[in-house]
């Protein structure tokens, strides 16, 4: 009988089982892909970044870069495929070695639970039983379908295939404007395709601060096309193109395009793999329920990741993973982070964490905020970024940041001081007298609480303290 069983071998779920191997516990991990890594490293995160970053080559390659001019570029799709895949492979082999390493027991087929203290795990028409004193369920997530698209169709691509870069459409339809359907966007744009975004809310990246989303629209204004508040609402298949009805405040109307992605949010696993038959509760939607220790309404189980309340991030799933593994050896930890950094690595990024303008106002909660703008940071200048932007929300009365967003290059990167900030309590004062090397764009993050302070002498003094 092992210590711990997990069932899942994602972000989450391996750092669960190493954690607790660490701890001295005897683990086992349930997978049913042939790799580790669940969706991030295999199909997610990790492959997408590796087309990001050549993506942002092709990009840059097409700026104005101050006397140097690139020829265009050449692209070499094969050997684009070539990285993408060769960094997965990296990091999955790499976590294989680890789990080896570790003593980490790895069960590869497909885990389902047949009581609180046995998980059957099927593969090629073989069984095998693993028994537990505790498990964590870190199934993850898998992407909403629509009933109108018509899937079996090549030309319509999902997170997964579209990764594999199969062939670079004319017009791209991405069908919902968050991050999944952004990222790919930049991808496919750099690589030639004409992008349209088409998003039901307001604004695409909703999550992120309105302002923030400008500058990243206004950069691309002339790469992507976005429309909001409008519904895609049907896809009809012909030889020639697919037709997508997209519906607006002006009623309908048809667009024709050679490919269609569809990212339109993931909906948790929860209701896979036994889970509720042994009693663990779930919520309508399918999210297990779990406490501020991730304990499901089973004692002995718990959950960890996308297939949890929060937001779908490796990140959080990683932290939510180390906690119950400390958890379940005796240590007294609870998982109640203050802030959870989100990044969208486009061009430019948009990164924020913590509480948002938006979210203030929704909740009444009495905030001010500080934006820096870049066009007045020597760095940013100086490397021709100046469509940029450092915004601080901070509490009214106590100058205490609650907040951050981040758009322009690198911002994902320069997020980092900010999320330590807000989980250590600073204040406007804190970051200010922090010294931040000159010049630099990290520099935006002290020049915006100096905003804020009213002790700026980067920018005209209107908000300048006079005592
Ligand atoms: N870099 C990252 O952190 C990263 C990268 C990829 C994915 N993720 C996470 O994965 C999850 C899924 O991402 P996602 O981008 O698929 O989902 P999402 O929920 O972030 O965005 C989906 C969008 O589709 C829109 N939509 C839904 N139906 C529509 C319709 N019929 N017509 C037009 N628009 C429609 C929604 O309004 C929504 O804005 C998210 O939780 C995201 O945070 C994170």
């Amino acid at each position: 009988m092992y210590d711990l069983v997990v069932l899942g071998s994602g972000p989450g779920g391996y750092a669960a089982a190493f954690r607790a191997a660490d701890l001295g516990l005897n683990v086992a991990m349930i997978e049913r892909h042939r790799t580790l890594g669940g969706v991030c490293l295999n199909v997610g995160c990790i492959p997408s970044k590796a087309l990001l970053h050549v993506a942002g080559k092709i990009l840059m390659a097409d700026e104005p870069a101050h006397g140097v001019q690139f020829a265009k570029p050449t692209i070499n799709l094969e050997a684009i495929r070539h990285h993408r895949q060769s960094t997965v492979d990296t990091l999955t082999s790499n976590l294989a070695l680890m789990a080896k390493g570790r003593k980490v027991t790895v069960f590869y087929g497909e885990g389902k639970f047949d009581s609180t203290n046995s998980i059957t795990v099927s593969k090629d028409g073989s069984e095998e039983k693993v028994a537990f004193k505790n498990a964590i369920i870190a199934v993850g997530s898998r992407a909403i379908k629509l009933p109108f698209v018509p899937y079996d169709d090549p030309r319509i691509l999902d997170s997964t295939s579209a990764l594999q870069l199969e062939r670079i459409p004319e017009h791209l339809l991405i069908l919902g404007g968050g991050i999944i359907g952004l990222e790919m966007a930049t991808v496919y744009q750099s690589l030639g395709a004409k992008i349209t975004v088409a998003e039901l809310g307001e604004q695409v990246m909703t999550g992120a601060d309105k302002d923030l989303v400008k500058v990243f629209e206004q950069v691309n204004k002339d790469r992507m096309s976005f429309l909001t508040k409008t519904q895609v609402t049907n896809i009809e298949a012909t030889p020639e193109a697919l037709n997508v009805t997209l519906k607006d405040k002006d009623g309908e109307r048809q667009l024709a395009v050679d490919a269609v992605q569809v990212a339109v949010g993931r909906s948790p696993n929860g209701k896979t793999a036994g889970i509720s038959d042994i009693g663990v509760k779930l919520d309508e939607r399918g999210f297990v329920l779990t406490d501020d220790k991730c304990q499901t309404s089973v004692p002995n189980i718990y959950a960890i990741g996308d297939v949890t309340h929060g937001p779908m991030l490796a990140h959080k799933a990683s932290h939510q993973g180390h906690t119950v593994a400390e958890v379940i050896a005796g240590h007294k930890v609870d998982f109640q982070p203050l802030a959870i950094p989100s990044i969208a690595y486009t061009f430019p990024e948009v990164a924020w964490v913590g509480l948002t303008e938006t979210e203030a106002k929704k909740q009444d909660i009495p905030v001010k905020t500080a934006v820096f703008p870049w066009s007045a940071s020597g760095r940013a200048i100086a490397s021709g970024v100046t469509q940029g932007k450092t915004k601080l929300i901070y509490d009214e009365t106590t100058d205490r940041v609650l907040g951050a967003g981040i758009v322009g290059s690198h911002a994902g990167e320069l997020l980092g001081e900010l999320t330590l900030a807000i989980e250590l309590g600073a204040t406007l004062e804190d970051i200010a007298l922090t010294i931040h090397a000159h010049p630099s764009l990290h520099e935006t993050v002290g020049l915006a609480a100096e905003l804020g302070a009213g002790t700026i002498t980067d920018l005209p003094n209107k908000t300048a303290k006079k005592a």
